[in-house]
């Protein structure tokens, strides 16, 4: 069975706490949007679409103990908290669109004359569980296309080793993963020879998560530390380098874990393909290039120290940005749930 990072039911929401993962196993309680708030922005829950489903979910868990029966005053509760989940981090693009939808629900919810205050809640409700289904469908498909797609590409039909790069899989989704999702499709077809995952520091999502989900898959694999990548490509045959994403732009410019743009510089070197991984909620039209997407930067003690312990010299300056932009033009392919499409052309998504 998959790892499960999100647990729900009606009302009650729990989430694996990352930050001890992988040594402890254990469960948070999120008992509305404050806590929403706080264990995602201190990253106890990580990655785009599991950021915004236990956003939505916290603000689920809120409306269900709520008594409020003026529609009204529900509707601009819901959109100050919403708000204020957006802010707790700032590069990952699936939690605003999944606010602006919510939004635009209590709007025309509480427009409507014929929406009682009950109906108002439990179709808000059910819309927001509703996305805990539709992430981990919608990984299935990104994982079916994305193995077609690179077992196309690949010569002959021998196996493939894939390299991937900060964690994208059941933890940092509602189940199945992304990039991850695409290495289980691989790994089901029974063509996949062996996974490459980084260290992926300084969170060391790859090395915590990355290798703990690849361990519990049994999916042959090995961690490498970042500064490998290039000599991995250049010793090690490697099919296909497949990431995440926190945030694509119209024009395909992709932000994703620091390091990534080092990668497909690396990969175009060495004639690698190198895909991006992600659900249409990690795509934002509204920006043309990824010059405009804002690049969070978090506390210095996360390079400075590896849990409690101090690694770094006293007293050097720190530059901790968590993410960076790989421009289109490295990227081969950018795999959806509506299929693969080339960074140029994602336009194209609208009409499938
Ligand atoms: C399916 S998640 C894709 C990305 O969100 C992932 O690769 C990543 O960059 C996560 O960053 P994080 O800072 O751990 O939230």
């Amino acid at each position: 069975m998959s790892l499960e990072s999100i647990r729900y039911t009606r009302g009650s929401l729990d989430i694996l706490d990352q930050l001890l993962l992988p040594l402890q196993t254990r469960y948070v309680k999120v008992d509305g949007v404050e806590d929403g708030w706080k264990v995602i922005n201190k990253m106890q829950v990580r990655g785009a679409p599991a950021i915004a489903i236990v956003g939505c979910l916290s603000l689920a868990v809120e409306l269900e103990k709520d008594n409020n029966s003026d529609k009204k005053v529900m509707r601009q509760e819901i959109e100050g908290k919403l708000n204020y989940l957006v802010s707790a981090r700032p590069t990952a693009v699936n939690i605003k669109l999944a606010a602006d939808e919510l939004i635009n629900l209590a709007n025309s919810l509480s427009a409507d004359e014929t929406v009682t205050p009950e109906d108002f809640k439990e179709r808000f409700i059910s819309r927001i569980e509703g996305m805990l289904i539709k992430d981990i469908e919608d990984n299935k498909a990104i994982g079916r296309y994305g193995c077609e797609a690179i077992l196309k590409n690949s010569e002959g039909d021998g196996p493939v080793r894939i390299l991937t790069h900060c964690n994208t899989g059941s933890l940092a989704t509602a189940g199945y993963g992304t990039a991850l999702g695409v290495i289980r499709s691989l790994q089901e077809s029974k063509r996949l020879d062996h996974v490459y995952c980084t260290e992926t520091r300084p969170y060391n999502q790859g090395a915590r998560l990355t290798a703990y989900e690849l361990v519990h898959e049994k999916i042959p694999s090995t961690l490498i530390v970042d500064s490998v990548v290039s000599a991995l490509m250049n010793s090690r045959r490697i099919t296909a380098v497949v990431v995440g994403a926190d945030r694509v732009a119209a024009n395909g410019d992709t932000a994703n874990k620091i390091g990534t743009y080092q990668i497909a510089i690396a990969a175009k070197h060495h004639g690698v393909p190198f895909y991006i991984a992600a659900p249409l909620t990690s795509i934002d039209m509204s920006l043309t290039s990824g010059e405009r997407i804002k690049i969070e930067e978090r506390p210095e003690r996360e390079m400075t120290h590896v849990g409690v312990h101090r690694i770094a010299a006293p007293g050097i300056n720190c530059w901790n940005p968590s993410f960076d932009v790989t421009p289109a033009a490295l990227i081969t392919g950018i795999i959806t749930e509506k299929g693969v499409f080339a960074p140029d052309k994602l336009s194209e998504i609208e009409s499938k």
